[in-house]
């Protein structure tokens, strides 16, 4: 029972090991996937390939270890023994073995397929329960929980369905086993007789071989409960193995030669810090769909320059590559006089950039650590001076729990302006040299309204900010205008010539 214990131990803490590193290094090589990967991924499926799938190769490594390597080793032993036993009787089951080899691959290869199409339509059927169950608000103001659940039951009897195909197939598969490990004995009984009819083999002989032909069929038996486990295994493997093999078109990689960070020149005030040439941009995504058609724009250093234009003219494009979450597939973007691409791109956003996005988003985390997000080496004097700046210290510190209260999952617990204040006192905190501003375009009341504009006119102040505007206030405070329509430019100006 001491190797017993020493071994089941061994082993569990072995997979568990597997399986935490395999998430580890998942989880690392999802945080350094561009934004077009996420385009292209539901975070649902992410999460089912982090816990699922891992999951189910670490079970089926344990199998395979804990009963496969014994049984496996035992199958070879037993048949190398009865070859030297007897080759001529051996002959018998080893010419009919490569038989049972192609027909086990065949459905080997049709139950993979299987188990792939069900693992993907079980990620189907968690998508639709994680974007229920996040949208909870909105499935409920719409009255919509009969139909979330309908739409769940559908895509879960799928998946139901396709588990059933393969439990049949696996089913299948082992009576399949079994049948060829009676008909090795069939075939030796036949065999044997012939042998001894013809005076070649003794009764004795044949009966001491059946014993070992039993002995190695017994143990092939026992693995081919094993052959489920792998098959489902083996495809969970595979797409871990897969999407850790996914490398990013952008790559972050803080402190490569040759990159920039810093700006290549020094820009004084009214010389261009950001300026966008003849760019034009299709979402990865969307390659046919053209959003920006030769853009070019010019953002001075120390100006405010506001966007504005119509829903979908390609505004918040415009900022998305200034961010770097994407390339332009034509023209180029300016920093300092040099092309974006030639400075590193975690420079880019963690020092560079501010972005204050129409919908920020929270964690669930304190206040303090929200807005330390980005900064975190930031003093807490730092973050009330930021803060301050973001006109939320005051309600921060109406809070019983001051900076230490938890915001809760999404930032629900905090309304919709004091989190925009949070997210404003954020970008401040780093102190970007480019403030990118995403006008909210949804309501706040009067007075949250009139506290985030004042956090907004205080944030832009002496800064070069880039903000879509949705607002005439705005617009009105803003030294440059540039209107977007249908991917392009239709005007760019002073905001004196508007004025006239
Ligand atoms: N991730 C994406 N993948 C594919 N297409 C996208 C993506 N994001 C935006 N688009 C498309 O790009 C076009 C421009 O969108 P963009 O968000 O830049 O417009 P906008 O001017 O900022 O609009 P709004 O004022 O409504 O925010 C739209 O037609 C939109 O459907």
């Amino acid at each position: 029972s001491g190797v017993t214990f020493a071994y089941i131990s061994l082993l569990g803490c072995v997979g568990e090991n597997l399986a935490a590193r395999l998430r580890r290094r998942l989880m690392a090589t999802l945080l350094t996937q561009d934004v077009a990967f996420f385009d292209r991924h539901r975070s649902a499926e992410l999460l089912s390939r982090l816990s699922g799938d891992v999951q189910d190769f670490k079970s089926a490594f344990k199998s395979a270890v804990s009963q496969g390597l014994r049984n496996a080793t035992q199958t070879v032993g037993s048949l190398g023994y009865l070859v030297a036993m007897s080759p001529r009787l051996s002959a018998f089951f080893l010419l009919y073995i490569p038989l049972v080899v192609a027909v086990g691959l065949g459905l080997g290869s049709m139950l993979r397929a299987l188990s792939k199409r069900a693992a993907a339509q079980q990620a189907a059927a968690n998508a639709v329960a994680h974007e229920a169950l996040t949208q909870m608000r909105s499935v409920k103001a719409f009255g919509m929980e009969a139909e979330e659940l309908r739409l769940y039951e559908g895509q879960v009897e799928e998946a139901a369905a396709l588990a059933r195909r393969l439990a049949l197939g696996i089913g299948l598969f082992q009576a399949l086993s079994n049948l060829a490990v009676n008909g090795v004995v069939l075939t030796v009984l036949c065999g044997g007789g012939v042998c001894i009819g013809r005076g070649e083999l003794t009764a004795g002989e044949l009966t001491a071989y059946l014993v070992g032909v039993q002995t190695a069929m017994r143990s092939a038996a026992n693995l081919s409960p094993l052959f489920g486990h792998a098959i489902k295994g083996a495809t969970a493997g595979g797409r871990v193995f897969r999407l850790l093999d996914s490398r990013p078109c952008i790559e972050i990689d803080r402190g490569r030669p040759g990159l920039l960070t810093e700006l290549a020149a020094p820009v004084s005030a009214g010389q261009d810090l950001v300026r966008l040439e003849n760019v034009r941009f299709a979402y990865p995504g969307r390659p046919d769909a053209v959003v920006l058609d030769g853009v070019s724009l010019t953002v001075p250093s120390g100006c405010v320059v506001a966007v504005c234009g119509r829903s979908g003219a390609g505004k918040s494009t415009v900022t998305q590559l200034l961010t770097r979450f994407y390339d332009p597939t034509d023209g180029r973007v300016l920093l300092a006089g040099r092309d974006l691409r030639s400075y590193d791109p975690g420079w880019v956003r963690d020092r560079l950039v501010g972005l204050i996005p129409q919908e920020p988003a929270l964690f669930c985390a304190t206040i303090r650590e929200n807005i330390r997000y980005g900064r975190p080496e930031a003093t807490d004097a730092e973050v009330e001076a930021a803060a301050r700046l973001a006109q939320a210290h005051k309600f921060i510190k109406a809070f019983p729990r001051g900076y230490d209260t938890h915001v809760g999952e999404r930032g629900l617990a905090v309304s919709g302006g004091q989190k925009q204040r949070i997210a404003i006192a954020r970008a401040l905190l780093k102190d970007p040299k480019l403030l990118i501003l995403d006008e909210a375009t949804s309501a706040l009341d009067s007075e949250s309204e009139r506290l985030v504009q004042a956090a907004l006119q205080q944030a832009m102040q002496g800064r070069t900010v880039i903000v879509i505007a949705h607002r005439l206030s705005t617009i009105e405070s803003a030294d440059y205008v540039v209107v977007m329509g249908n991917g392009r430019v239709l005007e760019a100006s002073a905001l004196a010539i508007f004025r006239v």
